[in-house]
């Protein structure tokens, strides 16, 4: 672990036992990477691969087959308020309104707090996902999806967690509200020292949002092949980001690992003896295939971030 880690994975692997009949099932094998304290990092692979076991071994509520995870130098062994998660599915309580199931967890965070800071609190995260002038008093059985998504983005955001778990939360999400939430998110994790781990299947968001990108092989047995750093400076907007010249170079090498290498990588085991193997490092903007070491300090371009 480096001085500047917060987040260390350490040859994590997941393997299903076999089912009768059948073969066991490793989903990925001896994954290795750190992520420091502030960055924003996406994952990308193809369905299956393994992102969200991965997520869910990191927020505590999956563990892996070997391997570990320390965040803060504390091994992950459980959930905690320190790691808000947002599912694809939404995941939100059905018997309690949008505003409840945000205060809910905003009371467990600050228990000292009365019910009046609780409420504010609560409404100024339902106010920024959009959601206000009523909607906040139903049940999620009667909002939207798109509305159930957003009471769940507010949610997570609210207990300002050390660590914001992000499983597709814009997935189901119209375009405009996709890029208002995306442009919230940037705000909050800018103005703090949130670190972000988001799976996503859309480059062009990865590229927006991320410091860097972690590109995973196919499964069975996939790994993270590769660190893709975006080499972009922030403040980075949707419109502008297309006109930077590392834009395509990125998003070409992205696409093509998706398109080829994924496959093409797929099913190698790790023959590491053993060792912890991190992906390599690769600068798309800086000129192609140019490749590193991965020193966390060095990839943290948090720098850019403010
Ligand atoms: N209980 C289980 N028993 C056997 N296999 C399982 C079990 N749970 C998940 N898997 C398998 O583990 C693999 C990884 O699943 P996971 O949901 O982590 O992938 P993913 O990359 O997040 O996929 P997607 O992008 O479609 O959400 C899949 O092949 C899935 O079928």
């Amino acid at each position: 672990m480096t001085d500047q880690s917060f987040l260390e994975i350490d040859n994590l692997t997941k393997r299903f036992p076999a089912p009768p009949g059948g073969e066991p099932l490793t989903v990925f094998e001896n994954v290795s990477f750190d992520i420091a304290k502030g960055e924003f990092v996406c994952i990308i692979g193809h369905s299956g691969c393994g992102k969200s076991t991965i997520l869910n071994v990191l927020a505590g509520l999956d563990s892996a087959t070997s391997g570990a995870v320390t965040m803060d130098g504390g091994e992950v062994a459980g959930p905690s308020l320190d790691r808000g998660v947002v599912f694809q599915n939404y995941s939100l309580l059905p018997w309690l309104s949008a505003l409840k199931n945000v205060t809910f967890g905003v009371r467990a965070r600050h228990p000292q707090w009365s019910k009046a800071q609780v409420q504010e609190h609560a409404y100024k995260y339902l106010e920024m996902v959009g959601l206000s002038g009523g909607a906040e008093h139903r049940k999620p059985s009667q909002l939207s999806g798109g509305m159930r998504q957003r009471v769940s983005i507010a949610r997570a955001f609210a207990i300002h967690p050390k660590l914001l778990l992000l499983d597709e939360p814009f997935g189901a999400l119209d375009a405009l509200t996709r890029g208002t939430i995306q442009d919230e998110l940037i705000r909050i994790w800018s103005g703090s020292d949130q670190t972000v781990f988001m799976i996503t299947h859309d480059v062009d968001e990865a590229i927006l949002l991320a410091d860097r990108i972690l590109l995973m092989t196919n499964g069975p047995n996939a790994q993270v092949a590769e660190n893709v750093i975006v080499d972009i400076p922030r403040p980075r907007s949707r419109t502008e980001i297309i006109h930077h010249e590392g834009y395509y170079k990125i998003r070409n090498h992205l696409v093509e690992f998706l398109a080829h290498r994924s496959r093409e990588l797929a099913g190698q085991k790790a023959d590491d003896g053993g060792r912890r193997t991190e992906p390599r490092t690769v600068r798309p903007a800086l000129g192609g295939e140019s490749e590193e070491e991965h020193p966390a300090a060095e990839t943290k371009i948090v720098a850019l971030k403010r």
